[in-house]
């Protein structure tokens, strides 16, 4: 198993390398909180593009270092927009990471995740619900049919998600990240638990989607896994700081992106986590 040193050294490398170049990471995202998600992103160092056609998701595809795909909001545009784009980041191997929300929801948000089982995103990032009914929708170990998604937010707690988790990771040979009041990170033998945040992220809209986001920035850097565990990190961080900065979810959002910007590599590798090795 990868040693924890070797791991935090494989974050601060993330955290400085995106700082320094500036990678562009395009993003087809809900309307709901495709500001929130950009700023995140920004905030942390790299550069953001959000757009909804299939031509300019292929040109992003392609420039970009890798792609956020989010299906919070869906248009009838996406119908093309998506197949499209996620077979152009499959075909030339670019990574790109999916936010499966609201998985069950209506027929086209359906067949669209279903359809991304072959085109493998090299992270994909949800609430436990949500991880829960995608290894469902994908016919996997730890996925149930019967999904109790209702909406965006999660009814299911992070470790019921763990076994679903795995399966999706050893599928896509990425990494999965389920996020809650503790994050689980599992690239399929490794499992990291990531601790930190606050109460208040349930209380501003876009906390999972931007952390979607900043997973993607991280991914044009380093491996799924370490992507996915510095972007859960930095928000576990910010989040606790802004918390004790913050009157209420208003202030807090504000708090949130400066502390995002403010973190340095050493204390984002320093939030507290453990890892263990994958049993399942
Ligand atoms: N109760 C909590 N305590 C501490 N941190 C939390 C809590 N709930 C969520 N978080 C943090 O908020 C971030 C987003 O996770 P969350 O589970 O809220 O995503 P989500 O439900 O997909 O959000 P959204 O769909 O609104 O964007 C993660 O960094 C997670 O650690
Ligand atoms: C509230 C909401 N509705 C669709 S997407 C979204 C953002 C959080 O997932
Ligand atoms: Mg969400």
């Amino acid at each position: 198993m990868m040693n924890k040193e070797d791991t935090k050294n494989q974050m601060i490398q993330a955290v400085e390398t995106v700082r320094k170049t500036n990678p562009m990471a395009g993003s087809i995202t809900n309307t709901v909180t495709v500001n929130f998600v950009a700023n995140a992103q920004l905030a942390v160092g790299g550069s953001a593009a959000m757009v909804y056609l299939p031509d300019e998701g292929e040109f992003l595809a392609k420039v970009g270092g890798a792609t956020y795909i989010n299906v919070g909001t869906l248009l009838p545009i996406y119908e093309q927009t998506l197949p499209h784009v996620a077979k152009v980041l499959h075909d030339t191997g670019k990574p790109w990471v999916l936010d499966p929300v609201a998985v069950g929801i209506g027929s086209l948000r359906t067949n669209l995740l279903r359809k991304f089982k072959e085109y493998k995103p090299i992270v994909i990032r949800g609430n436990a619900s949500e991880i829960i009914a995608l290894a469902g929708l994908w016919g996997m170990e730890g996925g149930t049919d019967i999904s109790n998604v209702r909406g965006v937010d999660s009814t299911d707690s992070v470790r019921t998600a763990k076994a679903a988790a795995v399966a999706l990771a050893r599928w896509t040979g990425g990494a999965v990240a389920v996020s809650g009041k503790t994050d689980l990170i599992t690239d399929g033998s490794v499992m990291a638990y990531s601790h930190g945040g606050s109460h208040f992220m349930e209380k501003i809209t876009g906390a999972g989607c931007s952390l979607g986001g900043v997973v993607t920035v991280y991914a044009t850097a380093a491996s799924p896994f370490i992507a996915a565990l510095t972007a859960t990190a930095v928000y576990n961080l910010a989040g606790t700081r802004a918390e004790n900065k913050a009157d209420g979810p208003g202030s807090f959002q504000i708090q949130f992106l400066d502390e995002l910007y403010k973190a340095t590599a050493s204390d984002i590798a320093n939030n507290p986590f453990e890892m263990e090795e994958v049993n399942l």
